[in-house]
């Protein structure tokens, strides 16, 4: 049986509709991305399951019980479902390990404090547990109201961009602590997520909304490589677009995708370099071809300089013409 399965939801806020008959499922112990534009209903989606705002229309199933409308709720929210949101609330004036034990605190005194020392562990707060929440940085903010939200590992759990405005450093704990939990609970998690590396890296399922509805679905591989647009293309990284077969469709190819050939009669494009970045991990060329089109393409070394003539190939067997 599916954990959670979302029929038909829409939401409008004023005359505006910000999710159109929208159905997913998740499976337990699935890790689901939602990856949109900004506006495209992503926290809306989040606040819908967790149970913070009502869906129009439509329908949320838990474990195929339909969930009580939030209206006749006493408190907002659901005891089984946590939701992670950008502006997380914390006491300010506790320390961290305070608000986190504030989450278990209908437990036994060991318990707690054994269940709080681990996930101080988990979090990697060791160091600043003891420190009033005010005063920590956005990153352990957001490390501390994570380990609240697993306190008790809730049956689902939405993370609404986790990693927003954290600095690499922070971002690289986080997500470390992200993967334990990944690893180490039977967690079912739903996240929204700007950001393409974490949502191929993370996501078993990857779903992408424009304008509130669903315009892809598939594992990051599947997304990555056949996108079936520009929009979903351009959201899950970066991009080279050709002009289409078919007018105003557009082809895509990947930077990792295109090759550097020797022979001529092999090559697509006689290029020149014009700008060479270093990103760490390779080198991102861009050049641009006799016939005017920019290009992106990748190399681990930095064996060619600006102005140099390259010819290149992509490593597909066919392109496809995809709209906007
Ligand atoms: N309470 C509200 N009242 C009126 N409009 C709202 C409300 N909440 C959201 N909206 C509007 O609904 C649309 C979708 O908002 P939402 O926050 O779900 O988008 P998002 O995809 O999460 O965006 P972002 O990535 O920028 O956070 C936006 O146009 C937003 O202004």
């Amino acid at each position: 049986m599916s954990l959670l399965q979302l029929s038909a939801i829409s939401k409008q806020f004023d005359d505006k509709m910000v999710l159109t008959d929208l159905s997913l499922t998740v499976q337990p112990g699935e890790w689901v991305g939602i990856v949109g534009e900004s506006g495209s209903g992503k926290s809306t989606l989040l606040k819908i399951i967790g149970r913070f705002i009502d869906a129009d229309q439509g329908s949320v199933n838990l474990k195929g019980t339909p969930l009580q409308p939030v209206r006749d709720q006493l408190i907002k929210g659901h005891k089984a479902i946590k939701l992670v949101q950008q502006d997380y609330e914390l006491f300010p004036n506790q320390t961290a390990r305070e608000n986190i034990s504030y989450a278990l605190r209908f437990y036994e005194r060991d318990y707690r404090e054994r269940k709080v020392d681990e996930l101080v562990e988990l979090t990697r707060l060791s160091v600043v547990q003891h420190q009033k929440a005010k005063l920590l940085s956005g990153g352990e903010k957001q490390r501390t109201a994570l380990a609240q939200a697993v306190a008790e590992v809730p049956e689902l759990l939405l993370l609404d961009e986790p990693f927003a405005h954290l600095d690499l450093r922070n971002k690289q704990n986080l997500a470390e602590a992200i993967e334990d939990l990944k690893s180490s609970h039977q967690l079912t998690c739903l996240f929204v997520t700007h950001d393409a590396g974490e949502a191929l890296a993370w996501a078993d399922r990857l779903i992408i909304l424009k304008e509130g509805k669903i315009v892809q679905e598939g594992t990051p591989r599947e997304i990555y490589e056949q996108p079936v647009s520009v929009y979903v293309a351009e959201l899950t990284g970066q991009v080279n677009l050709i002009p289409g077969s078919i007018p105003g469709k557009w082809q895509m190819i990947r930077p990792n995708f295109l090759r550097l050939v020797t022979e001529e009669g092999k090559a697509r494009w006689k290029a020149a370099i014009t700008k060479i970045h270093f990103k760490g991990g390779h080198y991102e060329y861009v050049c641009k071809t006799t016939e005017g089109q920019n290009l992106i393409f990748y190399r681990n070394r930095r064996d060619k300089k600006v102005g140099d003539e390259v010819l290149l190939n992509h490593a597909m067997k066919y392109l496809r013409d995809m709209p906007r």
